[in-house]
């Protein structure tokens, strides 16, 4: 189907009752195995040509280990394949992060999978274990992000800290970093923060929503991070809002639903042509969280 003018084919990594913040969960954990299957096929049609790979929650070493081998049999297809890495790993409540996913994933995004990505979008607790360094001042967050560079990503972005804003404590940081050696060898770099109104509760999803409206704006704006951050920053702000005033009764007969991704402004209509491979699960259905957008 077509997301933002993108034609996408989702490859479910996992398939789960819902996602893993609730009391229980059931499903199946995907493996390499069956993602090589799946991988054959399109390449048997001759069909295995895209302009994007997303990748999301993964928790199968393996799996991780096979999307890094196609992911380079893709890029001899296309070189100008932009393989965008959400490194969905953990997250911190009140200071404290840990892992939602097998820890020992860590080393495989680490030596694996972020050296082949062109975009990685962290949270604060991600970058800091995937850098081995913690981020408490901006300069501290300035070097963790030219550790991930280091690493092989020319744009990282940080969708989410507890670093302290300059408006007050109702506010989220947000940062990125481009980094670029044209052809020419120059060194661009691009740097920006950005200061996101908190909304008092916690979503689920919105990582993931963020990475995929990210891949969507910086297909319009590849040289301009600024950009496309304060439009993916946007539609979130929007979606973010109008789920809680639903959750709070506010807004009477709104679906949270995959048709939310419209928001935030732009014309996302007409981009035509586009393919984007999204290897990710559906992060749940229902609820009052903005999961149900983050459709893949
Ligand atoms: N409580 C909130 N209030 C406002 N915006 C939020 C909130 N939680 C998430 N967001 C939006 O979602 C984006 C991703 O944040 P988050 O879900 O914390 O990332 P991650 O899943 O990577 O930890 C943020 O940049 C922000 O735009
Ligand atoms: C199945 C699944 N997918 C994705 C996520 C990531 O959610 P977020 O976008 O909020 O980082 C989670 C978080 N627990 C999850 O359980």
């Amino acid at each position: 189907y077509c997301v933002l003018g993108f034609e996408v084919d989702t490859v479910n990594s996992v398939q789960f009752s819902n996602h893993t913040g609730y009391d229980h969960w059931t499903g199946q954990v995907m493996t390499a195995n069956e993602l090589h299957t799946l991988y054959d096929g399109l390449k048997l049609n001759g069909v295995n040509r895209y302009d994007y790979v997303l990748t999301g929650y993964t928790r199968d070493a393996s799996f991780l280990e096979m999307v890094v081998d196609i992911i380079r049999e893709l890029k001899c297809q296309n070189p100008n394949l932009v393989y965008v890495c959400d490194p969905v790993m953990g997250d911190q409540r009140n200071g404290d992060g840990y892992m939602y996913v097998p820890e020992h994933l860590l080393p495989v995004y680490k030596e694996k999978v972020v050296p082949v990505a062109d975009i990685i979008t962290p949270n604060q607790y991600e970058a800091e274990i995937l850098a081995g360094k913690k981020m408490n001042t901006e300069k501290e967050a300035l070097e963790v992000m030219d550790l991930l560079h280091a690493m092989g990503p020319e744009t990282v972005v940080i969708t989410s800290s507890d670093l302290p804003s300059s408006l007050g404590k109702d506010y989220l940081i947000a940062l990125g970093s481009l980094r670029k050696i044209k052809a020419d060898g120059t060194l661009v770099k691009e740097r920006i923060r950005m200061e996101i109104p908190k909304v008092d509760a916690v979503f689920v999803g919105t990582g993931d929503l963020f990475t995929a409206m990210l891949l969507a704006w910086t297909h319009t704006h590849p040289n301009n991070l600024k950009m496309a951050c304060e439009k993916t920053a946007s539609a979130l702000q929007h979606i973010v809002r109008r789920t809680i005033n639903h959750a709070r009764g506010k807004e009477p007969g709104m679906w949270v639903g995959g048709g939310m991704l419209g928001w935030g402004g732009g014309t996302w209509d007409g981009w035509g042509g586009l393919h984007c491979w999204v290897v990710g699960c559906r992060v749940g259905w229902g609820g009052c969280s903005a999961e149900g957008s983050v459709r893949h």
